[in-house]
């Protein structure tokens, strides 16, 4: 780090920095490209993003916000910064009770020009970039994940380092390969993923890490593991299993799984999974050894967590119809990832554990029922 900046201090007191043009390299910039930023990159340029406090909180964009996590997210951040700061984006027209709750916008992180647009009209000062397309629907539309993840993420970076953003982007375990170590897989460790998903993911860290290091851009990330939510549904993913068996348990009773019953793979209450992003967003600059993290709660198999709903519903039935595309992404995956990292720099600590997430996922689901069946 030290070596970096006192290069990046040489060869700017040269003039000789280059900035990159969104897909190529350049040392003059045309206006459009990271190009309102000063000439030069300030000695102290990792910690220029803007902090929160509460007489000046930030002006906070999600992009691919009506996904399985972006509401509930923009929910956690509302609560802490108001919810005119909070603004949800996807491409996906919103249904009326989002629109309820706080502002919305369309944008496609396809759409540069006009993502910039939004980015300076709303006077962004945060930006957590969700949207993507996952292991199993990406492996379904290969050309679509990689203009989505590849291309959009590239967008996504330009913008963030022009405008000085604080820029959060989640990984997943999906980074991780079959040459990984599995039960931990380590913050940094072989990762040679065979997902189109898991590629774009390496290549958004890899890229999130220079950009910070080259450019200062403020970039923090984190390798979610499966996230468990009760009000919204998941997106294409290997891991949806573990929350369509929760649905499938107090309607019928019964389910089928498409992963084997011993496949074990980390997984977390989404209400962790957002506590952390806002965590670590919020953490000091200097209190984060690394951009990108684990974190970890519990890590479990569909007959462990069939024989858990049975404590709840003893006649509750499992039975598996494997895919195999879901089943090898599934097998390459860590069965556990090593969070010590997180837990020492920034106070990471997960609160719900198996028994406490099927307790909290069965009685969502009952109630929802109740309230379907009066109605
Ligand atoms: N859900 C999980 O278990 C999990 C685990 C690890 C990491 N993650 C990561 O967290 C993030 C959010 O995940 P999610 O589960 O909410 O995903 P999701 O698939 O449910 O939602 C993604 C959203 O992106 C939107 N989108 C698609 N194309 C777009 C475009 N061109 N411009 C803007 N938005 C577009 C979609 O409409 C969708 O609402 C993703 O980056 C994902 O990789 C999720
Ligand atoms: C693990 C995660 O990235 C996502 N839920 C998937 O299965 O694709």
């Amino acid at each position: 780090m030290q070596i970096i900046r006192m290069l990046r201090h040489v060869a700017v007191a040269r003039g000789a920095v280059q900035r990159p043009l969104r897909s190529c390299w350049m040392s003059v910039l045309p206006v459009r490209c990271l190009g309102n930023s000063s000439s030069q990159i300030p000695e102290n340029a990792s910690f220029h993003s803007a902090a929160s406090s509460e007489a000046d909180p930030p002006r906070i964009l999600i992009t691919g916000g009506l996904g399985q996590l972006g509401v509930g997210l923009a929910n956690l951040l509302r609560k802490r910064f108001g919810e005119e700061n909070v603004i949800l984006s996807d491409i996906k027209k919103p249904p009326n009770y989002v629109l309820h709750r706080g502002p919305f916008i369309y944008a496609d992180v396809l759409d540069y020009k006009r993502l910039r647009e939004i980015v300076v009209n709303h006077r962004i000062t945060w930006l957590f970039h969700y949207s993507a397309l996952l292991s199993a629907a990406g492996e379904a539309n290969v050309p679509l994940a990689r203009a989505l993840n590849i291309t959009g993420l590239h967008h996504v970076l330009d913008i963030a380092t022009e405008y000085h953003l604080r820029l959060f982007v989640p990984s997943t375990i999906a980074a991780f390969g079959s040459t990984s170590p599995r039960n931990p897989a380590l913050d940094l460790c072989t990762q040679r993923p065979r997902t189109i998903y898991g590629v774009s993911k390496v290549h958004m860290e890899l890229m999130g890490e220079y950009y910070y290091y080259r450019y200062g851009l403020d970039f923090r990330c984190l390798r979610y593991p499966g996230i468990i939510s009760a009000d919204s549904e998941p997106g294409g993913g290997t891991t949806d299993y573990a929350v369509h068996i929760f649905h499938e348990a107090t309607r019928r009773g019964k389910f089928e799984c498409n992963l084997k019953a011993n496949t074990r793979l980390p997984m977390m209450d989404v209400s962790d999974c957002l506590r952390a992003t806002l965590e670590v967003m919020n953490a000091p600059a200097e209190s984060l050894s690394m951009r990108t993290y684990n974190i970890s709660a519990m890590s479990f198999t569909p007959e462990e967590l069939a024989q858990e709903v049975r404590r709840h519903l003893p006649e509750f039935q499992i039975t598996y119809h494997v895919d195999p595309m879901r089943q090898a992404i599934a097998d390459s995956w860590p069965m556990n990832l090593d969070d010590s990292n997180a837990r020492k720099d920034w106070g990471w600590r997960h609160d719900i554990d198996l028994p406490e997430l099927v307790t909290k996922m069965l009685n969502f689901h009952r109630s929802d029922t109740r309230v379907a069946q009066t109605n």
